[in-house]
Formats: C-alpha cells, sequence, structure tokens
C-alpha cells in the first residue's frame, strides 16, 4: 500500500462534474483524481451516485457539466482507444440471451476489431485476426474459465458470471478498469480468484477503480479510496478513509440522504474495522 496516494500521476481525472437523470440531481461538483497504477475503492451507500459516475467515465452517460480526463487527455481519446475496460453490475446483462462464454468474452474485443482490415470484420468469426482469440483465451485462463467456453452463459452460476464479466474487461487489454462490485455474491474462490487476478493487473501497472460494499476486502486490497454519497465525502488511504469514525459520517450522510426519500444502505456493510 502508498502512503501518500495523492502523489501519483491521475489515470482519470474528474472536474466540477455534475449529473442528473431527468432533473434529479445524483452527482454533484465532483472533483477526483484517481490515482494511475493503483487499486482505487469507491464506496458508498446504495442510490450514492456510484455506477452513474461509471456510466458517465464510460461515455454512457452524458453529464450536466465538468470535465474527465484521463492521462491527462479527454477521456474520450482513452475511450476510442479501448484503455478503459468496464465491468458491469451482473444485472446489467442479458444472461438469457443464447450466447456461448467465449463469445460473450470476446465482446471485449469489438472495440480493437474495429481497427481491423474491413475485410477481416465482414468475415465469420473464424477469421478475425487470432490477436482477439489469444485475448479470450488469456482472459478465461486468467479467471479460470476456459474449461466453459462453450457453455451458453444462461447455465452459469453467480460466481462464474462474475468471472466471465472479468474476462470480458480483461479480454480488453485496457490500462483502466472500472468494475461495478466484483466481488458481490461471488463464493469465496471466485472472490480469491477475482483478488488475485486484480493485483496482477496493478502489478502490471494498470489502474483498477472498484465499487465495493465489502470494507474488510477494500482495507485489505486496496491503495487509495473514495467515499462518495452525491457529492465526494473523502479520498485517501483505506486506514484513513475506512475507519470507523469515516465510515460513520458517510452512514449519517446517507441518513440525510434518506430524509430526501433516497435509499440507505445495511449499516452492517460499514461495520468497523476487522484486526
Ligand atoms: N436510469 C435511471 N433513471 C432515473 N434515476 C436513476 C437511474 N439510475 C439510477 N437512478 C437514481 O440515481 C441515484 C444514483 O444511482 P446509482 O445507481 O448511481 O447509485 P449507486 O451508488 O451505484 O447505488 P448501488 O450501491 O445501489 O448500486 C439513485 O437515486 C437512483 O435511484
Amino acid at each position: 500500500m502508498t502512503g501518500n496516494t495523492q502523489s501519483a500521476v491521475a489515470a482519470i481525472e474528474v472536474k466540477g462534474l455534475y449529473a442528473a437523470y431527468q432533473r434529479n440531481t445524483v452527482l454533484e461538483n465532483i472533483e477526483l483524481a484517481f490515482p494511475k497504477g493503483k487499486w482505487t475503492a469507491i464506496v458508498g451507500p446504495n442510490g450514492a451516485g456510484k455506477s452513474t459516475l461509471f456510466h458517465v467515465l464510460t461515455g454512457s452517460m452524458k453529464p450536466l457539466q465538468g470535465s474527465v480526463k484521463a492521462f491527462d487527455e479527454p477521456i474520450v481519446i482513452h475511450r476510442r482507444a479501448g484503455h478503459i475496460a468496464y465491468m458491469a453490475q451482473r444485472e446489467a446483462i442479458e444472461w438469457d440471451f443464447p450466447v456461448s462464454v467465449w463469445e460473450t468474452v470476446m465482446g471485449g474485443r469489438y472495440g480493437h476489431m474495429r481497427q481491423d482490415a474491413l475485410w477481416r470484420r465482414l468475415l465469420p468469426a473464424r477469421w478475425h485476426h487470432a490477436r482477439h482469440s489469444e485475448a479470450v483465451r488469456d482472459a478465461l485462463v486468467a479467471v479460470d474459465m476456459l474449461a466453459y467456453a462453450d457453455r451458453p452463459i444462461g447455465e452459469l452460476s453467480g460466481g462464474q458470471k462474475k468471472r466471465v464479466l472479468l474476462a470480458r474487461a480483461l479480454a480488453q487489454q485496457a490500462n483502466i478498469l472500472l468494475l461495478d462490485e466484483p466481488l458481490a455474491g461471488v463464493d469465496p474462490p471466485s472472490e480469491k480468484l477475482i483478488l488475485s487476478v486484480l493485483r496482477r493487473e496493478r502489478e502490471a501497472g494498470n489502474t483498477v477503480i472498484m465499487v465495493t460494499h465489502d470494507m474488510p476486502g477494500a482495507r485489505r486490497h486496496v491503495d487509495h479510496v473514495v467515499l462518495i454519497n452525491r457529492f465526494v465525502r473523502g479520498t485517501g488511504t483505506p486506514e484513513e478513509m475506512l475507519s470507523e469514525a469515516k465510515l460513520a459520517e458517510l452512514a449519517v450522510s446517507s441518513t440525510e440522504q434518506t430524509v430526501n426519500d433516497r435509499q440507505t444502505m445495511p449499516g452492517a456493510a460499514y461495520g468497523p474495522a476487522q484486526g
């Protein structure tokens, strides 16, 4: 873990960001710098705007106001170059769709395929450039799911679905991984495997940014923490941000939000530090 997490170059920098659904503003004046090559946890109660922040970062939602940069350039440049991979929550995928694990993970290559010669893109999948199949294979090996490559995605368990979503993000071979609750609802072996994959990504110099409700896991693994609930409520090391006092403040901010008809997170998820 790093002492001063702010000293690193920002992989993503957000300035003066506001985001809203119709007239309902859910993110206000967000100022954030996600350190390059570090592992950041975004923590906040249900409805805090964490997924909305990811929607803005991935370009699926236009902010009302504000700027977002990646590596000190407009983020759109890096999005188009495939440098930013996104793993959505499991619920965001249509699991009944009749596609295999392999085809789903190949979805992570579509951005890169745009750079291939047109004739390749027009031909059936077996004519695609070998580097796409290699990236898919490597990603499936990383999450220990190669044996399931031909399996329809509808036949997977919850933990296996998470692994496939992670593999799709890994197949993109991006510099920045945005992961929305990658550990939610997974069995302990899958959790261990996902954490080791994320550690490896960081060791390779990539930036990992994950939304999590798992405080003990965040304390143990990440370098940097962002507390969010409509506004940024704090940024710093896990020791500073995930202290009982800080989490109590965040819980109070979530109670304030409840008064404003917002859903809160179960208090247990903000339990005291362990160890
Ligand atoms: N498509 C939408 N239309 C209208 N309001 C939305 C939409 N998506 C989210 N919201 C609202 O925006 C607010 C922030 O939602 P968001 O999903 O970003 O929160 P979150 O922090 O990711 O929550 P959780 O931990 O429950 O996933 C919530 O009040 C939510 O009800």
